[in-house]
């Protein structure tokens, strides 16, 4: 089992100095708002992805009036002690180090400590735009294939290089479709990887989704997960093909695996128009425990999981399914966090699951 054992913050957002020891597998930390409980689940977060769940960037992480943060966490795996630090020096530089070996590149420590994050925002998902549903997709996957994550990386890289290609080509007005093929040639290796790793994982994952939601909601649904992509029609050297004069016309790339979405549908109706507020959220808690559940299953241990304010975002019935399923049977560390002290509590007591009880303030 993956066991994060303690956590020890220095100058982290609102903790000067502060230590925080784990002693069973569900911890709840509760406490007023603005105490500073969300921050201990990102603390935990930038121990599993080298970065926050919720700031792009790192300053932003560092105590007020402070330069330079430090965070780092023991855990234990299959018996061996695995201490991670994350350092962000006063220089704005950072370093990642498992078991006191510095990392060259952030990414190889990506997956190693799997790690999914529910958080009370997370409902944009359902309901904002495309991009945060293929980062999600791209986080399930990174974390389960390293070399996803190094495609996904030159993709991004190769990508820029080509937008940035097309507005000079518009600035100069010279075309140059010699280059634009050997960018093209590395767009496609990548792109192509990529495509085939999501299409190959949604029918699983979607299966998974829909356990989970009947589970949770109580009754089965029927919602499903489609993976929407051009190319599932065609290849990308073909739709690269077709829009490179559109392409050149509007000074970026308009096809590719950077435009791929997911589809949710609830008896083939779109879920975004048709769910109520309770069904999006029961959808929400679905895909994120189907990722942990596929990451549970592919790494033979299970994932941490981190569930910031949940109390806040189901009712009372399904709130307790999903309590019951996170914390007696996924068999994995369960981190809480909730406003009332009394409320965890009772709940844990009422489905006699021992908790660890954080009071923070
Ligand atoms: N860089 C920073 N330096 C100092 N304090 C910070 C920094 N970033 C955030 N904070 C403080 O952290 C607190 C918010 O913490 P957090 O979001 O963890 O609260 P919470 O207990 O989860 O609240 P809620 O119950 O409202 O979700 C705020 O008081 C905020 O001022």
């Amino acid at each position: 089992m993956l066991f994060l054992q303690s956590l020890q913050l220095v100058q982290f957002k609102n903790y000067s100095h502060q230590t925080f020891r784990f002693e069973g597998p569900v911890t709840a930390i509760t406490g007023a708002n603005g105490i500073g409980k969300t921050n201990v689940l990102d603390a935990i977060h930038y121990l599993c992805f080298t970065k926050s769940y919720f700031q792009s960037g790192d300053g932003m992480n560092v105590q007020h009036g402070m330069q330079g943060f430090r965070i780092e966490g023991q855990f234990t795996l299959a018996g061996e002690a695995l201490p991670v630090s994350i350092v962000l020096r006063e220089t704005g530089k950072k370093e990642v180090s498992c078991n006191g070996s510095l990392y060259e590149k952030f990414s190889h420590h990506i997956g190693r400590f799997p790690c999914v994050m529910i958080a009370p925002d997370d409902v944009e998902l359902i309901i904002g735009g495309s991009e945060m549903r293929r980062s999600f997709l791209d986080t399930v996957l990174s974390q389960m294939d390293a070399v996803y994550l190094q495609q996904l990386i030159s993709y991004n890289k190769i990508l820029q290089q080509r937008n940035s290609f097309l507005k000079s080509c518009a600035q100069t007005q010279t075309r140059n479709n010699a280059l634009l093929d050997v960018l093209d040639e590395q767009l496609i290796a990548a792109g192509t990887y990529i495509f085939t790793k999501r299409n190959d994982f949604l029918p699983g994952f979607n299966e998974q989704v829909l356990q989970f939601y009947s589970s949770i909601a109580g009754k089965a649904e029927p919602v499903a997960v489609t993976y929407e992509s051009k190319l599932r029609e065609t290849s990308l050297e073909n739709l690269l093909q077709q829009c490179r004069e559109k392409d050149y016309q509007l000074q970026r790339s308009t096809t590719g695996v950077h435009r791929d979405d997911l589809y949710f549908s609830m008896n083939d109706e779109p879920f975004k128009q048709t769910a109520s507020q309770g069904q999006r959220k029961s959808l929400l808690f679905s895909l994120k425990l189907a990722e942990a559940e596929v990451l549970k299953q592919q790494k033979g241990f299970a994932p941490l999981l981190l569930l910031d304010d949940v109390f806040e975002k189901l009712d009372q019935e399904r709130m307790h399914n999903l309590l019951n399923y996170v914390c007696s049977q996924f068999g994995g560390q369960v981190f809480l966090t909730d406003t009332h002290p009394e409320r965890m509590k009772n709940a844990f007591a009422d489905m006699q699951i021992p908790l660890q009880l954080i009071e923070l303030g």
